[in-house]
């Protein structure tokens, strides 16, 4: 139980957030295909990245970790060894999906288990076009535990049937290791962050319009990487400054990736005074500083081709539609169901529990803005991002928010509270 009481404050100061764990799970993967010493800087330590580096360990690679920097010896992907027992993936999709990409096309047996959660995660969305590469990948009922005898795959043309960065990592990470040009094709961009990086490793990867092509069998090189702040982490307090009045905010060297600053873009759209000042590039990763101001907002429209572009923020977008002068729909975010929790029906339960008029839709949710939210228990189905928009609602409730478990929060970022009492200032 953590109880939540927030009302009063506002939102003043500077901040850091933790490294990108996107990018983190990426490095630690391309960083253990290459050959080499590879250096990651500001590395997310988390739950589920930690999961990534557990697992490349299993594999014999060396792997030693000084605060947030990870030093990884790897004589390359060709000279990965067996795991002795299985790996475990925790509550981590990302892990789970792109590492199935890899251990189809090694030489050995490797079975991957998760927790509750993960193992009712749908995974046919990578076994599909794996076992279209000819990977042996026996599952239960398409979810984990899953276990994947390796061997060598064909290329094949494959367009995403979901607008999924996991599936399209994991199928052109198989491409790498296979012979011949795998090639996806993706309807709506999704976040392109293994496709930035591994030209860092001296990997070559080509995109016309919407297809994105790998050689297999190439050469990767170990190199240095910087990771950017988490933009999804920032979201938090880019969504709490925004709704809360007098917040004044500013949030330093957090990655502005185009397929990822989607929640401020819609926000803009709402009306948010939000800033952003670019101030570099961090490999071929946008880096830069975002400044908030609280401001009153309005609804607006979600269009499909961009919900990939915030897909881990729409609960929290839906907080901030309580507070618009409204009523605003978040359609077409159905791939919610799918994700730790059912996003959709969890954020549904919230915002009723704070006495929000909501709507849950087949494929969103319908909110009515200006609302006066009440605390209450919240049940955050031991979801990370469930947890923290319960506890960004303390920020509007005018009672206390509790919820029924916070320790999940350590999955994605476990300095979240401590970031809150460091911004959270009383008024
Ligand atoms: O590739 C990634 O790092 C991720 C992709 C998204 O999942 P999907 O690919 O399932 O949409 C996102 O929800 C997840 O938090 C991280
Ligand atoms: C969906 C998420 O992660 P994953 O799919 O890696 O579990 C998330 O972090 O919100």
């Amino acid at each position: 139980m953590k109880k939540i009481d927030f009302n009063g404050a506002a939102l003043k100061g500077n901040l850091k957030v933790p490294g990108d764990k996107s990018i983190s799970h990426r490095a630690v993967m391309l960083g253990s295909l290459a050959k080499g010493h590879t250096r990651i800087h500001n590395f997310l330590q988390s739950e589920d990245s930690f999961r990534t580096v557990e697992a490349f360990r299993s594999l014999g690679v060396q792997i030693e970790k000084e605060q947030d920097v990870l030093d990884i010896y790897s004589d390359g992907w060709g000279l990965f060894q067996a795991p002795t027992s299985s790996l475990d993936m925790g509550n981590s999709g990302t892990t789970a999906r792109l590492i199935s990409g890899i251990l189809v096309a090694l030489p050995f047996e490797t079975t991957l288990i998760g927790d509750d959660s993960l193992c009712r995660r749908p995974m046919n969305r990578i076994i599909t076009p794996l076992i279209q590469m000819g990977a042996n990948i026996k599952s239960h009922n398409n979810r984990l535990p899953i276990t994947i005898n390796g061997r060598n795959l064909f290329p094949i043309n494959y367009t995403l049937p979901v607008d999924s960065a996991q599936v399209k990592s994991a199928v052109l990470l198989a491409g790498l290791l296979t012979e011949g040009k795998t090639a996806v094709t993706e309807k709506n961009p999704t976040r392109d962050h293994t496709e930035r990086m591994l030209p860092m490793f001296g990997g070559e990867v080509n995109k016309h319009d919407q297809v994105l092509s790998v050689h297999g069998k190439q050469r990767l090189q170990h190199t240095s990487i910087s990771v950017p702040g988490d933009i999804s982490s920032a979201s938090f307090w880019i969504a709490a400054a925004s709704i809360t009045p007098e917040s004044h905010l500013t949030i330093k060297d957090v990655g502005l990736n185009p397929t990822r600053t989607g929640f401020i873009d819609v926000l803009k759209r709402m009306g948010a005074n939000i800033k952003t000042d670019i101030t570099r590039y961090e490999g071929e990763e946008l880096v830069g500083d975002i400044h908030v101001k609280y401001s009153h907002l309005k609804p607006t429209s979600i269009y499909q081709h961009e919900v990939a572009s915030f897909i881990d923020e729409v609960p929290l977008l839906a907080l901030v539609a309580t507070q618009a002068e409204g009523t605003m729909k978040i359609k077409h975010v159905e791939e919610l169901k799918y994700k730790e929790s059912n996003r959709l029906e969890a954020t549904f339960e919230m915002l009723q529990a704070l006495n929000a008029n909501v709507t849950l839709l087949e494929d969103g949710l319908q909110i009515e803005g200006k609302s006066n939210l009440v605390g209450n228990q919240i049940n955050t189905y031991g979801d990370h991002r469930i947890a923290m928009v319960g506890s960004i609602a303390g920020f509007i409730t005018n009672q206390t928010v509790t919820l029924n478990d916070a320790a999940c929060i350590n999955i994605s970022y476990p300095t979240f509270f401590d970031n809150l009492y460091q911004i959270a200032k009383q008024m």
